[in-house]
């Protein structure tokens, strides 16, 4: 018996299948694989899959700005959990490729930008592709001894490809927050952190500052802020905000109404366990 039915960003040998082979480890799956991250989202929403596995930060690259605006954009998308993978980015190439061989390096935007200095020091071309996995399996394909991938030994292994040089991105420690994705509030009771979704209701001096005071004021400790344009208009933005307390807890249920009291906008995306592997 299928117990649920998730969706990642394919085809196999992305990060992202990783993620979600870990996360899911020892229950009873259906994978289905996306092409993109949107794909993944509207697969959720049309209730195609029950959940989905979605990457939202780095720490070299930050926020995957595809996965907070699908979030944003989707009343109905609801984050259950959170994980957190250690990322080591790998040179594959088709047997016989020397460094010197290599002229343009294809991989997915996230991977690309945390391997900056290493591209930026070979003085090559970029290519982009909708994930690791599918330039290292073009790559494979087509056989091209002047074009090296960036991807996972994952993909090396299993496509034929040789691992040129390990450990590319520009600080060694690397990691990426995943997190899950329904359709749905389901928030778990013992919770412990929460992301919420804030947009001021007007513009003035100190809007912001008087939303986080009421955090503070709680002692309701934020993990993370960041920013996104509301799309409307330039120069107006909507804040993302990581919270360590869980929708079931008193404070924070204090700190949504006092917000929601002052005209501002909030949005609970999500409530789960934090992931404490880092
Ligand atoms: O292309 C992949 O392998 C993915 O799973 C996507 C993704 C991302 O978008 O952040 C996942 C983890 C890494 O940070 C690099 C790429």
């Amino acid at each position: 018996m299928i117990w649920v039915k998730v969706g990642y960003l394919g085809p196999r040998g992305t990060f992202s299948e990783e993620a979600s082979l870990r996360y899911f480890a020892g229950k009873d799956v259906e994978w289905k694989m996306y092409p993109s991250i949107v794909d993944v989202l509207d697969a959720v929403q049309e209730q195609e899959i029950d959940c989905g596995v979605v990457p939202i930060e780095n720490s070299i690259e930050g926020s995957v700005n595809t996965t907070m605006d699908g979030l944003a954009q989707d009343p109905d998308l609801f984050i259950e959990a959170e994980l957190v993978l250690p990322i080591e980015q790998n040179l594959l190439v088709n047997e016989g490729t020397v460094l010197s061989d290599i002229k343009e390096i294809w991989s997915h935007p996230q991977a690309l930008a945390q391997c900056r200095n290493f591209i930026r020091s070979l003085g090559v071309r970029v290519k982009t592709w909708d994930s690791t996995a599918t330039a290292a399996l073009e790559l494979a394909e087509c056989k091209r001894q002047d074009i090296g991938a960036i991807g996972n030994a994952w993909a090396a292994k299993n496509f034929g490809l040789h691992i040129l040089q390990s450990n590319l991105q520009d600080m060694s420690e690397n990691h990426t927050r995943f997190v899950v994705v329904r359709r749905g509030e389901t928030a778990l009771s013992r919770a412990d952190k929460s992301m919420l979704l804030i947009t001021l209701n007007e513009e003035r001096a100190g809007a912001l500052v008087h939303v986080l005071n009421i955090f503070a004021a709680l002692e309701l400790n934020l993990t993370r802020i960041e920013s996104r344009p509301t799309r409307k208009k330039l120069g107006t933005y909507q804040f993302f905000i990581d919270v360590e307390a869980g929708v079931q807890e008193e404070d924070l249920q204090k700190a949504v109404s006092i917000i929601g009291t002052f005209g501002h906008q909030v949005r609970v995306l999500g409530s789960y366990m934090k992931d404490k592997k880092i």
